[in-house]
C-alpha cells in the first residue's frame, strides 16, 4: 500500500512538472493525450469492465464538443454553463445509445452502435446548428478566476486534473461493489442475474459511464482546439480510440490510459504516413486480440494465472479446510409454502419439456427433484428461477406469484441457484465472486458513488468482512485470491455453493451438486446441505446420485417425460411401480434401480 501510495506521488509529481520540459506544440500534443486517455476510459469501463461493445464513444465525444460549441456561439452562454448541459446532453444520448444493450449484445451491439455513431456524424454534417462540414470555429475559452486558459500551458493543468479525478473515479468503481456487478455481467450475464445483480440497470450505467467520460473529453476538446468539425468524431478516430482499449488492454483503466498514451505518441510519429499508421494499427490491434486478449495490462495477470494454474496441477500449497456448520435458525418463510408451481408446462417448439407439473415445498424442507436424463429437472429450475418464462402455469413464491419475473428479480425476492455445468466468475477471483452475492444493494443506489462515496468505501469494507465470514465457514481462506477455474472441481463446486448460500436466500436450488464430486466429498456435501436447512433455509436438490438424494430428502419429486410420475418420501417413491418403469425405460439408469430400494429402506 505504502510503495502504491509512493508510486502514485511520483507520478503526479512528474505529470505536475512534464509542461517544464515541453515546447508549445508538445504540450498541445500532450493536451490532446490527455483528452484521449479520458475517452479511453470512459470507454474501458463500458466495453472492457461492463462487457459491452460500445462503438459509439466518439459519439458521445462529439456530442460534448459540439453542444460546448453551439451553446458558447449560438446561445451565448457561458463555457461552464455550456459544459454541464453538455455533459447532460451527452447522458441523455448514453441512455439512447445504451437502450439496445437491453437486447441484443456482442457484435450485434457493435453494429447498432457504429450505426448511431454514423447517424450522428451524418447529422452534424449536414445540419445548419452545427455549421455542416465546415463546424463550427470561435468558441471561447474556458476562464477562471486569475488563470488564462488560452494559454494551453495552463490549460494542460485543467486537463490533468480532470483526468486525475476522471481515472480516480473509475478505479473507485471498478474496485468496488459496482465494478464487480459489472464485472460479473461481464464474465457470466445469466449467473450475475441468478445472483440479484439488475443486469438491464447494470448495462445502462456501463452506457452512462461511457457517455460521461465521452462528454468530458468532448468539453475538453471545444476549450483546447475552439473549433469543431465533422471529420475529428468520424470512424477512423473511433478505431483509433478501440485500438488504445485494446492494446492497452480493456479489463484495466490503467491500461487504456497506458494504450491511449501510446498511441498517440505513435500517431504523432507516424503523422506524415497516414497509410501506414492505420494498417500498422490494425496489424497490432488483431496481434493483441489473438495473442494477449487482455492486452498489455493484462499480461501480468496472465503470468501469474499461469503459474498458479501450473502449481495447481503439482498440488497448491492451499487447502480446503472443513466446513463450520451454521446455527439453527427457524425457517425463514413461516407455514407457508416457500414454493407453489401451479401445473406448468414449458414447450419449446414442438417439444414439451415440462408438462402439467405442479409440486408445493414447505419452509424448511429439503426437496429432491429425480428422473431420467431430459426428463424436465433442469428445465423446471430454469422456470422456477425466472430463467424461461413458461408457456402455461404459474410460479408462486412466498405467496406471491413471480411467474416468468427476470432471474435477477427472483435473485432479489430471496431465490438462489446453482447450476449443473457451474458457472462461476472465471476473471474474478473466489473472494470476489461470494463479494457479487453478498452485495444486495440495487444499482439504482449508484448516484451514491457521486454524493456519497464514503459510505460506499464503508459499505464495502464491511463486505469483505462478511466474505471473510463465508470462506473461512465453507473452508476456502486459503483460495480467497485465486481464479475459481484454476481449483480443483470439488472445490469449485463448494465455492459455487457458498456464493448461492451468501446472497440469504429463503430457497436455494442446487443442480446436480454431486455431479463430478468423489464419495468424501459428496459426504462432505451432504453435511453442508443439512447444515444450509438448519440454519433455515429451504432446499430443492436436483440429483443423479441416489444415495444422496434418499438420505438427504424428506420428499422426493419423480418427473419422467416432463411430467410428475411420483411425490412422496423416499421410501414411497422408491415402491413406486411408475418409477421403476420409468428408470428402466431409461437406459443409462437402470443400474440406479438396485440402489434406489436400497437406499430407501436404510
Ligand atoms: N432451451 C431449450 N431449447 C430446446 N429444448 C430444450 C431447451 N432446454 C431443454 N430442452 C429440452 O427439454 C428436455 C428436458 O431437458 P432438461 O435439461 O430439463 O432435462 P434434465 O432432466 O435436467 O436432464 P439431465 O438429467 O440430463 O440434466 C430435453 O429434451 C432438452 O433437450
Amino acid at each position: 500500500m505504502r510503495h502504491r501510495i509512493a508510486a502514485i506521488a511520483l507520478i503526479g509529481v512528474l505529470a505536475w512538472l512534464l509542461p517544464y520540459g515541453l515546447d508549445s506544440y508538445a504540450i498541445h500534443v500532450a493536451n490532446v493525450i490527455l483528452i484521449f486517455a479520458i475517452l479511453a476510459i470512459g470507454l474501458g469501463l463500458c466495453m472492457g469492465v461492463g462487457g459491452q461493445v460500445n462503438l459509439a464513444q466518439v459519439a458521445f465525444f462529439g456530442v460534448g464538443a459540439y453542444t460546448t460549441a453551439i451553446l458558447t456561439t449560438r446561445a451565448g452562454l457561458g463555457f461552464w454553463t455550456s459544459a454541464l448541459l453538455a455533459i447532460a446532453a451527452v447522458v441523455a444520448i448514453g441512455l439512447v445509445v445504451g437502450t439496445p444493450a437491453l437486447r441484443v449484445q456482442s457484435h450485434y451491439l457493435g453494429i447498432v452502435t457504429l450505426g448511431l455513431a454514423l447517424a450522428f456524424t451524418n447529422w452534424v454534417t449536414n445540419a445548419t446548428v452545427s455549421g455542416g462540414a465546415e463546424g463550427i470555429s470561435g468558441i471561447p475559452a474556458p476562464t477562471l478566476p486569475g488563470i488564462d486558459l488560452s494559454d494551453e500551458y495552463l490549460y494542460y493543468y485543467l486537463e490533468l486534473v480532470v483526468f486525475a479525478v476522471a481515472l480516480g473515479f473509475g478505479l473507485f468503481v471498478v474496485r468496488t461493489g459496482l465494478g464487480r456487478r459489472m464485472r460479473a455481467m461481464r464474465d457470466d450475464a445469466l449467473a450475475a442475474s441468478a445472483l440479484g445483480a439488475e443486469v438491464p440497470m447494470l448495462r445502462m450505467v456501463a452506457f452512462v459511464l461511457a457517455s460521461v467520460y465521452g462528454g468530458l473529453g468532448g468539453v475538453l476538446y471545444a476549450g483546447l482546439i475552439r473549433y469543431v468539425a465533422p471529420e475529428s468524431f468520424g470512424i477512423a478516430n473511433m478505431f483509433l480510440l478501440l485500438g488504445m482499449v485494446i492494446i492497452g488492454g480493456r479489463q484495466s483503466l490503467i491500461g487504456c490510459v497506458a494504450g491511449a498514451v501510446g498511441l498517440s505518441l505513435v500517431r504523432e510519429t507516424l503523422v506524415d504516413h497516414p497509410t501506414i499508421a492505420q494498417i500498422g494499427y490494425g496489424a497490432v490491434v488483431v496481434l493483441v486480440v489473438v495473442f494477449a486478449p487482455t492486452g498489455l495490462a493484462g499480461l501480468p495477470a496472465r503470468l501469474r494465472d499461469a503459474i498458479t494454474r501450473r502449481r495447481g496441477r503439482q498440488g497448491t500449497a492451499a487447502q480446503l479446510r472443513p466446513f463450520q456448520p451454521y446455527a439453527e435458525a427457524a425457517p425463514a418463510g413461516g407455514d407457508d409454502p416457500v414454493l407453489r408451481v401451479d401445473t406448468v408446462s414449458m414447450q419449446f417448439r414442438g417439444l414439451k419439456a415440462l408438462d402439467a407439473v405442479s409440486l408445493t415445498v414447505a419452509a424448511g424442507e429439503i426437496r429432491g427433484v429425480v428422473g431420467p436424463n431430459g426428463s424436465g429437472k433442469t428445465t423446471l429450475f430454469n422456470v422456477i428461477s425466472g430463467l424461461y418464462r413458461p408457456t402455461r402455469g404459474r410460479v408462486e413464491f412466498r405467496g406471491r406469484d413471480l411467474t416468468g419475473r427476470a432471474p435477477y428479480r427472483m435473485g432479489r425476492a430471496g431465490m438462489s441457484r446453482t447450476f449443473q455445468n457451474l458457472r462461476l466468475f472465471g476473471d474474478l477471483t473466489v473472494e470476489e465472486n461470494l463479494l457479487v452475492a453478498l452485495d444486495r444493494s440495487g444499482t439504482a443506489q449508484s448516484w451514491r458513488y457521486l454524493l456519497r462515496p464514503i459510505s460506499v468505501l464503508r459499505r464495502d469494507r464491511e463486505l469483505h468482512r462478511q466474505a471473510r465470514e463465508v470462506l473461512d465457514r465453507y473452508g476456502l481462506t486459503e483460495f480467497a485470491g485465486l481464479a475459481p477455474t484454476a481449483l480443483p472441481y470439488g472445490i469449485q463446486r463448494r465455492v459455487e455453493i457458498a456464493r448461492a448460500v451468501a446472497t440469504s436466500p429463503t430457497l436455494l436450488l442446487l443442480d446436480e451438486p454431486a455431479a463430478g464430486l468423489n464419495g468424501e466429498e459428496v459426504r462432505q456435501l451432504s453435511e453442508i446441505v443439512r447444515s444450509i436447512r438448519a440454519g433455515g433455509i429451504t432446499v430443492i436438490i436436483i440429483e443423479h446420485n441416489m444415495g444422496l438424494v434418499m438420505s438427504l430428502c424428506e420428499r422426493v419429486t419423480v418427473l419422467a417425460g416432463g411430467r410428475v410420475i411420483a411425490e412422496g418420501t423416499p421410501a414411497e417413491v422408491a415402491a413406486s411401480p411408475a418409477v421403476v418403469e420409468a428408470y428402466l425405460g431409461d437406459s443409462m439408469s437402470v443400474d440406479d434401480l438396485p440402489d434406489l430400494s436400497q437406499e430407501a429402506s436404510r
